[in-house]
């Protein structure tokens, strides 16, 4: 299961690194996603958009490479071929199952996009594949009653508005597209679904300064990440925050600029107190008080251990930086299989700066549980506590 060739996190000796999580265990989670989930998301792609045949084609032999055949380099039309091939040129000839799951992961989207068209010249350029689907998230009866429920919630006191909204922002990380492509159980999230929770370690680090928050998906993760951002920035918490985004559509439902506007609208247009969160967001967006980024590193198949040198200045100087969700989980310890309990601050010493993950579990790492809450996590339910996005954690360090 270990990739060899990985390099170790910093100042681990290479032999002592957990290793990284490959696909190639049939039957196991990552397997899964290549097998099954991918092929699932090609078929969803195809059939809506009105595609002509020269994608479907490209999209035939997608399906055929990721599935049964190995690796090929981008075209040698594409921008970024050369970084591709330095982020992994031993990858190329090798099955997808065998290669490091971020990395294929993170690869087959990059694929995906251009069999439609997304970055060539040309009347397909730009256009988001998963677009659809995200917009669809933002026009529901859910939806609508999650943005009503905020009117109940305004009169309370403001430290009980934070927590609520920071829970809201958590399990806003179950609403994500890919995910539902596979057998996402649908209970209620309750406190006792928390298998880990630093929320006022969290709380006591917002201290007036700049909140940078890495976001995860669009529509019903974006709105809540943008509702606590509001509260904080409205009450003084953080002075400004900055909302880091994909540069180009990503793991289905992975929010972008656009995504982000949508949301914004969504929001401005909303009633009662959700509209007034939304107007107040669009004020600070003009005076600089919200900044939106969509640095390249976010679709990069890259832990975050290998930062480039401005993003690590960038979350060096914010008070906090909180990453949202499974993928940004799985880059912050890189994607590695460490023990359970391994402590939270071990496994992220490389981070810049204080940084907080908010994560629905939904793939097989985890670090920072206590010994008896993995114990009877795996008497309850073996290891599918792991990857069902039924329970969830809030973790700070280093
Ligand atoms: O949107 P999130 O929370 O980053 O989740 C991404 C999902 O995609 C995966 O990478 C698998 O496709 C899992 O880690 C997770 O289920």
């Amino acid at each position: 299961m270990p990739a060899p060739a990985e390099p170790a996190p910093s100042g681990q000796p290479a032999e002592s690194a957990p290793p990284v999580v490959v696909s190639n265990v049939v039957g196991s989670f990552p397997w899964s996603v290549l097998a099954e989930r991918h092929p699932a998301l090609i078929r969803q792609v195809r059939g809506a958009f009105p595609y002509g045949p020269g994608q479907h084609r490209a999209l035939d032999t997608l399906l055929a490479d990721c599935t049964e055949g190995v690796v090929e380099p981008l075209g040698p039309e594409a921008a970024d071929r050369d970084q591709w091939l330095e982020w992994g040129r031993d990858r190329i000839g090798r099955s997808w199952f065998d290669v490091p799951f971020l990395w294929s992961e993170s690869y087959f989207y990059r694929r995906l996009l251009e069999a439609v068209g997304y970055f060539a010249p040309g009347p397909w350029q730009g256009i988001d594949p998963f677009r659809p689907f995200k917009l669809a998230e933002l026009d529901t009866a859910e939806a609508d009653e999650e943005l009503a429920a905020l009117d109940e919630l305004a009169p309370r006191p403001a430290e009980e508005q934070e927590v609520a909204l920071l829970h809201g922002s958590l399990w806003g990380n179950r609403a994500d597209l890919g995910f539902r492509l596979g057998a996402a159980s649908q209970d209620t999230p309750t406190a006792s679904r928390l298998v880990a929770d630093d929320g006022d370690a969290l709380r006591s680090l917002l201290r007036g300064g700049t909140l940078c928050l890495v976001a995860d998906n669009a529509g019903r993760e974006l709105i809540p990440d943008l509702l606590l951002v509001d509260h904080l920035l409205h009450h003084g918490r953080i002075t400004r925050a900055v909302l880091h985004v994909k540069p180009y559509p990503y793991y289905v439902s992975d929010a972008t600029t656009a995504d982000t506007v949508d949301a914004l609208r969504r929001l401005v247009d909303a009633k009662g107190a959700a509209g007034e969160a939304g107007r107040r967001l669009w004020a600070a967006a003009a005076d600089g008080r919200l900044t939106v980024r969509a640095h390249p590193f976010f679709c990069a198949p890259l832990p975050y251990a290998d930062l480039p040198d401005d993003l690590r200045r960038e979350f060096a100087a914010a008070d906090l930086t909180v990453l949202k969700g499974d993928l940004n989980y799985r880059r912050l310890i890189g994607d590695r299989l460490y023990p359970a309990t391994t402590p939270f601050a071990v496994a992220t010493d490389h981070f810049p700066g204080a940084v907080a993950a908010l994560r629905t579990l939904k793939s097989d790492v985890v670090v920072g549980l206590d010994a008896g809450t993995e114990a009877a996590l795996v008497a309850a339910e073996e290891q599918r506590w792991r990857t069902g996005g039924t329970h969830a954690l809030i973790q700070v360090g280093p």
